[in-house]
C-alpha cells in the first residue's frame, strides 16, 4: 500500500512539474488523456450549461407519454469525432434544427473553462458542421512547428496559430502581403522565417533591404537580386516590371498556340503554362518600406514616384506573371505619399505586429476587419513575435513564428544556395557572394575634443 501511494505521489509530483516546466510533454503524456476524458464526461452537462442543447421534438415527448417513460432531456449536438492532436482537441459536431455555428462560436469561452481546456475556437466546416479546436496550454508561447506540414508550391508553414494549426502564408491564393509592426515587435523574424521556407522551393527571391541590408545580405545565397538603397532599388524593380512583360508575352505566344488547337486549356497565368517553359515564380521582400518613400530633395522625390509606380505596377499586374510582393515596415499610410493606399488595396494579405497606435493597427486591418484592428491593439509588448494576421475575406488569426535566429536562416539558405535560380532581367543585380573579409572595421571614433 505504501509503495503505491509513494508511485502515486510521484507521478502526481511528475505531472505538476511538466505541467509548470514543459506543457508540451505534460499534454503530450497526462493531459491529452485527462482531457478527453474530461469531454467525454462532462459534454452533455457543459453543453447543457452553456444553452448548446436544444428541446425534445414533439414525436419524441408525445413517443415517451405513450410508453410511459419519463420526459426525454434536451439534446447536445452530435459528436461526430473527437480528435487529439499535439496541441490540443479537434471536436466536431453536428448541430440539431434550430442550431447555427454562431452559437457555438458565441460559447467558446464558456466551453473554454468548462472544460479546463486553455484555449477555444470553432468554425463552421459545413451546413450543420461545426469543428471546435481547443488547445490545451499556450501554444504561441514557445513555438514548435509539425515536423509534418502540407506541401504544396508556393505555400509556406510560416507561423502557428493560437488554435494549434499552422498559419501558411499561401502566395497563389493570396499573392501580395503587407507586413507591420513597431520597431522591435517581430517583423524581421517572421521575414526571416518566409525566407528560410522558401529556399527550399522552386522560386527566385529578391530582396530590397533599405536598413543598408543587414537583415537580407547575410541570406545573399538564396538571393537571385538584392538592392540595399533606394537608387538600386528603383533600377531593380524597374527590371522586374521588364521581366513581368516579358512573361505576359510568354503567356500571349502561348495563348496563340492553344487558341488554334481545340479543346486545348488556354493560359492565364504562368501556372496553366507546360513546366518545361514556365517561367520561376519571383518572391520580392522588402523591409523597412517607408525607406522607399522618403525623400528629401526634387531627385529624390521624382525616385520616390518611380519606385511607387512600380510596386503598383507589381501589384496590379504580378499575379499572372508569378511575381509576388511581401512588404514590411513600421507604418504604411497616406503620410508615406501619393500611391500608397492604392498600392495596400492591393496587399491583401496583412499582417500586423504589435503596433504602437489605432492609426497603424488601422492601417493594416482598416479596411479588413474592425475586429482585427482592436486584436492588433491589443497585442502585448512583453511578447514580442505574436501577429494577427488577416485577409480582404475579414477572418483574422492570432499567430507566432518560430523564433528562428538570423544564423539558422543563413544555414537555410546557404545549405539551398545551388537552388538560387538566374534571371537574366535581373543578372545585374545578383549580389555578389565575396570571400569573408579578413579583419572586423571598427567605426572610426569621434576625435576627443581639445581644451
Ligand atoms: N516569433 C518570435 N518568438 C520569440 N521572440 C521573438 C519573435 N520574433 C521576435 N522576437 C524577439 O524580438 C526581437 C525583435 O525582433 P525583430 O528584430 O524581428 O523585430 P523588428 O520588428 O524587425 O524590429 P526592427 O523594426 O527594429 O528591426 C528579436 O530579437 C527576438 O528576440
Amino acid at each position: 500500500m505504501t509503495w503505491f501511494m509513494v508511485a502515486v505521489v510521484v507521478v502526481v509530483a511528475a505531472a505538476g512539474f511538466l505541467r509548470w516546466r514543459r506543457p508540451v510533454w505534460y499534454w503530450l503524456t497526462f493531459g491529452v488523456v485527462l482531457a478527453t476524458v474530461r469531454v467525454l464526461v462532462r459534454y452533455a452537462s457543459v453543453m447543457d450549461a452553456c444553452g448548446l442543447t436544444v428541446p425534445p421534438s414533439r414525436w419524441r415527448l408525445a413517443l415517451a407519454r405513450v410508453a410511459n417513460r419519463p420526459v426525454p432531456e434536451s439534446r447536445p449536438p452530435r459528436i461526430l469525432r473527437l480528435r487529439p492532436t499535439r496541441t490540443g482537441l479537434v471536436l466536431r459536431l453536428k448541430l440539431r434544427p434550430g442550431q447555427d455555428a454562431f452559437d457555438v462560436a458565441a460559447s467558446t469561452d464558456r466551453l473554454r473553462h468548462s472544460f479546463g481546456m486553455y484555449g477555444v475556437t470553432s468554425r463552421e466546416v459545413r451546413s450543420g458542421v461545426v469543428e471546435v479546436r481547443m488547445t490545451g496550454y499556450d501554444v504561441l508561447k514557445q513555438v514548435q512547428m509539425p515536423a509534418k506540414t502540407d506541401t504544396r508550391p508556393m505555400r509556406v508553414p510560416v507561423a502557428l496559430r493560437e488554435d494549434g494549426s499552422v498559419h501558411y502564408r499561401d502566395y497563389r491564393a493570396v499573392p501580395h502581403g503587407l507586413t507591420l509592426g513597431a520597431t522591435e515587435s517581430g517583423k524581421s523574424v517572421y521575414q526571416r522565417n518566409l525566407v528560410a521556407g522558401l529556399a527550399p522551393m522552386d522560386v527566385a527571391l529578391v530582396g530590397i533591404d533599405c536598413k543598408q541590408g543587414v537583415e537580407l545580405f547575410p541570406l545573399a545565397r538564396r538571393f537571385s537580386a538584392l538592392a540595399d538603397d533606394p537608387d538600386t532599388a528603383l533600377e531593380l524593380l524597374e527590371a522586374l516590371v521588364s521581366h513581368m512583360e516579358e512573361v505576359y508575352q510568354l503567356i500571349r505566344a502561348e495563348q496563340r498556340i492553344s487558341v488554334a488547337v481545340p479543346d486545348a486549356e488556354i493560359a492565364a497565368d504562368i501556372w496553366d503554362l507546360p513546366d518545361d517553359i514556365r517561367p520561376v515564380p519571383v518572391v520580392v521582400l522588402i523591409d523597412e518600406v517607408a525607406e522607399l518613400a522618403l525623400f528629401a530633395s526634387k531627385d529624390e522625390e521624382k525616385r520616390r514616384d518611380r519606385i511607387i509606380t512600380a510596386l503598383v505596377r507589381l501589384a496590379q499586374l504580378g499575379r499572372a506573371a508569378g511575381i509576388y510582393l511581401e512588404i514590411c515596415g513600421q507604418r504604411f499610410g497616406s503620410e508615406l505619399g501619393k500611391g500608397i493606399t492604392m498600392l495596400r488595396a492591393q496587399l491583401t494579405g496583412r499582417t500586423a505586429h504589435r503596433v504602437n497606435d489605432e492609426t497603424s493597427a488601422n492601417m493594416a486591418f482598416g479596411d479588413i476587419s474592425p475586429d482585427a484592428v482592436l486584436a492588433a491593439i491589443q497585442i502585448p509588448a512583453e511578447t514580442r513575435g505574436i501577429a494577427i494576421a488577416g485577409d480582404s475575406t475579414g477572418g483574422w488569426h492570432r499567430i507566432r513564428a518560430p523564433h528562428t535566429s538570423l544564423r539558422q536562416a543563413v544555414n537555410t539558405c546557404n545549405k539551398y544556395a545551388d537552388r538560387t535560380p538566374d534571371l537574366p532581367a535581373l543578372a545585374a543585380y545578383r549580389p555578389a557572394v565575396a570571400a569573408l573579409p579578413s579583419a572586423r572595421v571598427p567605426l572610426s571614433k569621434t576625435a576627443p575634443a581639445t581644451a
